[in-house]
């Protein structure tokens, strides 16, 4: 058997690249790596800033030195670091070296032994988690769902008026307008998208089981949930003053599952416009050189909300399973949340990919208006409703007598095919008001849509 080349196991990383590539700057284990530079750097500079053990604060040149270690941190560390966790087996730890090597190279060596000071791993791990995730989500995600739902509103906008028969268990119904169902996905997502953007990311900094002993026995006389606080927060981070060994997660939890959620309420969307599509309601605009099926010709493939609907399924399957794992470790840690954490970037991966597909075939999209309205023009009886209620107001207001509205209509158009001259027949021969008939007289199912049309603003 032949030997193919080392290849990546999974799409994002092979033919979905481009799509996410952002998203590696911070959910790679690269990502991750530097994030937990940072931490050991800050965390030395909040140490000597305290002059704790008679550590003396560093000059603001050798802190901007130490900073440069995150800011220049690239494939020289990749590949450092690779060779040391190869040794220590231990990914923290090896962090850890790389950066008392450096303080070497700095002529810090004097303050080497407070590198990782009364810290556990996990110390460093909440911490960089919670800066790599939340910046991931502030500057790829979030940017990227706010220019899927700026489309969505523009689209909303455009086609606000334009008729269309609703489709209730599939079966003609009411009638709404295109734009106002785009809108009701527009609110949906922005709820959502409040929720995300309010998400807390809490870190803890407290030592081997959250009691800051190994602190204490070496500093008694130090505030030590003071400085831990003050660390966190200067992170930009929210303190997380009780814990075991982890942090508890739950931040994390919190917000995977609102990110599934709207993934969730995107897979609707994708379904409901491929469904559009496949009524002949929108029309897609070919592509120039693109291909549609291999073998006929005549076809363009709804392909970007297929792949978008298979992608958001992938990523909920794996952030509703962070969500649900990542709150239990048992007594006061196991690992299981190390490799786990490891998919976080892969979760939300698959849903960038998907918001980008949305995004792109949004824009390959045009409403067909003559189908809409020919759609509309064959289903008269949709309007026995507004007659049947029309009747009922008129009844209550005693300008009718006419028994049971609900069944006289239902007894004309219940499972029938009704045409206008049908129902003009009908309405004229109704014992009603003047103004209440002309008023139904002069209703075509293509004006039957009540404030669809107005209720868009209701966006703003
Ligand atoms: O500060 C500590 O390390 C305390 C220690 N707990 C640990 N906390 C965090 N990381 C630890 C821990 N133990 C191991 N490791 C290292 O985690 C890495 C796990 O690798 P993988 O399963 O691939 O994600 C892999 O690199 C492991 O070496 C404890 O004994 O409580």
């Amino acid at each position: 058997m032949s030997q193919l080349p080392p290849q990546v196991l999974s799409p994002l990383d092979g033919r979905y690249r481009a799509a996410v590539t952002n998203l590696g700057e911070y959910l790679s284990e690269a990502g991750l790596n530097r994030a937990r530079v940072q931490v050991e750097v800050e965390w030395l500079i909040a140490l000597t800033d305290r002059g704790l053990f008679g550590s003396a604060a560093l000059t603001d040149a050798q802190k901007a030195a130490l900073r440069q270690l995150v800011t220049d941190f690239g494939q020289a560390e990749i590949d450092e670091l690779a060779e040391l966790e190869a040794t220590t087996r231990h990914d923290v730890k090896a962090v850890e070296y790389l950066v008392r090597r450096r303080l070497g190279t700095l002529g810090l060596d004097h303050i080497a032994e407070l590198t990782h000071f009364a810290a556990t791993s996990e110390d460093i791990n909440n911490l960089s988690y919670a800066l790599t995730v939340s910046a991931a989500v502030r500057e790829v995600w979030l940017p990227k769902l706010q220019l899927v739902i700026d489309k969505l509103r523009a689209r909303a906008e455009e086609f606000r008026a334009d008729a269309m028969l609703a489709r209730t268990h599939g079966q003609p119904a009411t009638p709404t307008t295109l734009g106002k169902e785009l809108a009701v996905f527009v609110y949906r997502l922005e709820r959502i998208q409040k929720q995300i953007e309010g998400n807390d990311y809490l870190g803890k900094f407290s030592g081997a089981t959250g009691t800051f002993a190994a602190h204490v026995a070496a500093e008694p006389s130090a505030d030590w949930p003071t400085i831990s606080r003050e660390f966190v927060e200067s992170l930009g981070l929210d303190w997380n003053p009780l814990t075991t060994q982890i942090e508890s997660h739950d931040w994390q939890a919190e917000l995977y599952t609102r990110v599934s959620h709207a993934n969730r309420v995107l897979h609707n969307l994708a379904t409901d416009i491929w469904t559009y599509i496949s009524m002949g309601y929108f029309r897609q605009i070919p592509q120039a050189g693109a291909t549609g099926s291999s073998t006929m010709p005549h076809k363009i493939n709804p392909i970007r909300f297929e792949n978008a609907e298979a992608n958001l399924e992938l990523s909920s399957a794996i952030l509703d399973s962070l969500a649900a794992t990542l709150v239990t470790s048992r007594l006061q840690r196991d690992l299981t949340d190390s490799t786990t954490q490891r998919n976080i970037g892969v979760g939300f991966g698959h849903s960038l990919l998907a918001l980008d597909n949305i995004l792109r075939g949004l824009g390959e999209i045009d409403v067909d208006r003559t189908l809409l309205a020919a759609d509309l023009d064959s289903n008269w009886e949709i309007l026995g409703e507004a007659i049947q209620t029309v009747i009922r107001a008129e009844v209550t207001a005693g300008r009718s007598s006419i028994e049971d509205p609900y069944a006289l209509l239902k007894e004309l158009t219940r499972g029938k095919r009704i045409g206008q001259a049908d129902l003009v027949a009908f309405v004229s021969a109704l014992e009603i008001g003047d103004e209440a008939k002309a008023r139904l007289l002069t209703l075509t199912p293509a004006g039957y849509v009540g404030l669809a049309d107005s209720l868009v603003d209701r966006l703003d």
